[in-house]
């Protein structure tokens, strides 16, 4: 099964860079043997290639994590992540300037794992080092390790969730930035998370599940607790948590519903240690049992034969007077019409028109993921708060720093790649690009800096397929906007893509214009154009939004009158003006206090309403931490 190349060939120092001829054949050949062998790490020069072994392996002790720390010549020992995590804190001591781990590859390859060991490697090391500081050091924060350990678990429950690919997959982006002294001591850490699929929320691909935590609640909460919260129906009944068989139950089996009901147990005690009051923890709690409410609320005409007007059925009725009831609003009649209708405003006067069924529907949902959003993003922010809360980290201070990158993987779901995949796909070639940057241009200039120009090193670079993503005008998402702000169609969006002045062999229109194909570096990935405009511009209807603000739930209160882009972006930058804004707001005054957060948060540019806008917006601040450190790649 191995080829005579290989055999032929020979390297040590666990670094295939070292084989005279090495092709993608060769590679593959050579990891699957290491993998047989249980041995998952393989150096490629100063890369890391990590091949998911598919099962728990006992080589990441506490024994190891030390041997490796104190290891000075690689090739002493098989290759390791921990390595790459020791490598990267040496390289940060010894040059003083930041450096990022990017961990890349496929959905279900590992990344999140990887990054959860690298992370334990560095946290560890940092504390360690604060045990051998001298007197006088700036002292680290007694449990900033333990709460940064405990931070994952509570991440996945909020971001995760089971994909064809993946019965873990990550649905965000996380950076993790570790700060420390000159000495190596940590001294804080802070998290950015990107581009949430809010969109799983309300739907997703049939056999695929909604974000963790929903399953965890019913497994969970004690029955009463779930009926304090109005969640009187078994998870299936709920539309958001709905199996495909309608027959099945919400859980896959009693093996699976144990180990949601251990990881609810672990959020109720990770929550305070994280720095959530109770009164966070209740309310936090009310959000997503609020958003299990709504999204079952359902629509009927009030005469089927005679009147397009909408009513809410029985059970909608129910669930409205629920949904109230957790989010602390006083009227239901108030949040019932702002389901049912829309408030206009034309040529200064107030008008009231119903809404169609897809309106109604369209705005219940846009609802229920703002809502998560909103509490997600606050999720962060409070993390944030707490990581600081103790040390002398202010926003400008800027000692080096380790940044951890771990993106959802690039996916290609047969018959399934709608928007979302397109934004994760996008994201990962820009990443790529990042990559063939660093490791063969880089090494094209050291040859050619070493008087050997024209050293032929063959790689194919993603350039084009990037440019067809990004550039402006003619970009296919530049002219996504575009179809947007002239209010078109996902058809119209995929003939302008295919009439571009400068056509590319990497993007086909099909299906008569309603899908298109795209050669992405990893493949090719067929798209539905469906969705496409809609999903860009997502947007919550105003009366919703100013019924909702009425709540005096903590999370809305603090997060939800900036909107979730804002509250996306709050962990980012301004947070202090962000912040006294929104404290100067009382409960129970929404509109003109909703109104200035809003004008605030417009102004610093941080609402927009627009998915790629607050996208573009996101990628471009990664894309600068990423180039402004030295990196290394984790494949
Ligand atoms: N080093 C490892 N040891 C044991 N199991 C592993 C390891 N790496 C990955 N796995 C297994 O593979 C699963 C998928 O890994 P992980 O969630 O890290 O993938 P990912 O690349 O982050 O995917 P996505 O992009 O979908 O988030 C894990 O839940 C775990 O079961």
């Amino acid at each position: 099964m191995f080829s005579d190349d290989l055999e032929n060939q020979t390297y040590k120092d666990e670094d295939l860079a070292d084989l005279e001829y090495l092709d993608n054949r060769i590679l593959l050949e050579e990891l699957m043997k290491r993998f047989n062998q249980h041995q998952p790490y393989t150096y490629v020069g100063d890369s890391l290639v990590a091949v998911n072994p598919c099962m728990p392996l006992d080589i990441y002790t506490e024994e190891l994590h030390d041997k490796y720390q104190n290891l000075h010549v690689r090739s002493s020992e098989p290759a390791h992540i921990f390595w790459v995590a020791a490598q990267v804190y040496r390289n940060l001591l010894t040059t003083g300037s930041s450096q990022c781990v990017v961990v890349g590859g496929d959905s279900g390859a590992g990344k999140t794992e990887s990054t959860k060991y690298i992370l334990h490697h560095l946290v560890r090391n940092g504390a360690a080092s604060k045990a051998t500081s001298s007197k006088g050091r700036e002292p680290l924060t007694p449990d900033i390790v333990g709460k940064i350990e405990k931070v994952n678990p509570l991440l996945e429950l909020f971001g995760n969730a089971s994909t064809v690919l993946n019965e873990n997959s990550s649905r965000f982006g996380k950076l993790v930035e570790l700060e420390y002294d000159d000495q190596g001591t940590l001294t804080t850490a802070r998290l950015e998370c990107f581009v949430l699929e809010k969109f799983r929320v309300t739907s997703r691909n049939p056999v695929e599940r909604n974000f963790h935590v929903f399953y965890a609640l019913f497994a969970g909460l004690s029955e009463q607790r779930l009926t304090d919260l109005g969640l009187d129906l078994p998870a299936e009944s709920y539309r958001i948590l709905a199996p495909r068989d309608q027959t099945e139950g919400a859980f896959r089996s009693q093996e699976e519903e144990e180990s949601y009901k251990a990881r609810c147990a672990q959020l109720n005690s990770t929550l305070p240690d994280v720095g959530f009051s109770q009164d966070e923890i209740d309310s936090l709690f009310k959000c997503l049992a609020a958003i299990l409410l709504i999204t079952n609320v359902e629509f009927e005409r009030w005469d089927p034969d005679h009147d397009e007007t909408l009513v809410l059925d029985s059970e909608g009725e129910l669930c409205l007077a629920n949904a109230v009831d957790v989010l602390g609003l006083e009227d239901v009649d108030e949040f019932r019409n702002s389901l049912l209708q829309v408030n206009m405003e034309v040529k200064g006067e107030r008008m009231v028109r119903q809404k169609t069924l897809r309106q109604a529907r369209d705005g219940r949902d846009a609802l229920a993921r703002e809502l998560y959003s909103v509490l997600f993003y606050g999720i962060i922010d409070k993390i944030n708060l707490n990581l600081r809360q103790g040390t002398s980290h202010t926003s400008s201070s800027r000692n080096p720093c380790i940044r951890l990158l771990d993106i959802s993987g690039f996916e290609n779901v047969e018959g399934h790649n709608g928007f979302e995949q397109f934004v994760i796909n996008s994201t990962n070639e820009k990443l790529h690009q990042f990559f063939l940057q660093h490791t063969f241009r880089k090494e094209l200039k050291e040859y050619e800096h070493e008087g050997l120009p024209g050293v032929d090193v063959d790689f194919t670079d993603n350039d084009d397929i990037v440019h067809l993503i990004f550039s402006k005008p003619e970009g296919l998402i530049p002219l996504l906007e575009d179809e947007i702000s002239t209010n078109g169609s996902d058809r119209g969006w995929v003939v302008k893509c295919g009439g571009r002045t400068n056509p590319s062999d990497n993007f086909t229109a099909i299906a008569a214009h309603t899908a298109f194909k795209l050669t992405h570096y990893a493949g090719q990935v067929e798209y539905t154009a469906e969705g496409f405009v809609t999903k860009n511009s997502d947007t919550l209807p105003h009366n919703l939004r100013e019924v909702v603000l009425r709540s005096e739930n903590t999370f809305i209160t603090e997060y939800f009158s900036m909107g979730s882009d804002a509250a996306a972006a709050l962990h980012r930058n301004g947070r202090a003006s962000m912040r006294k804004a929104s404290m100067s707001r009382r409960p129970g005054m929404p509109s003109a206090f909703a109104g200035k957060d809003r004008e605030l948060a417009k102004r610093t540019g941080k609402l927009t309403g627009r998915f790629t806008d607050q996208y573009l917006k996101s990628l471009s601040g990664m894309m600068t931490k990423l180039h402004t450190a030295t990196p290394v790649f984790v494949r």
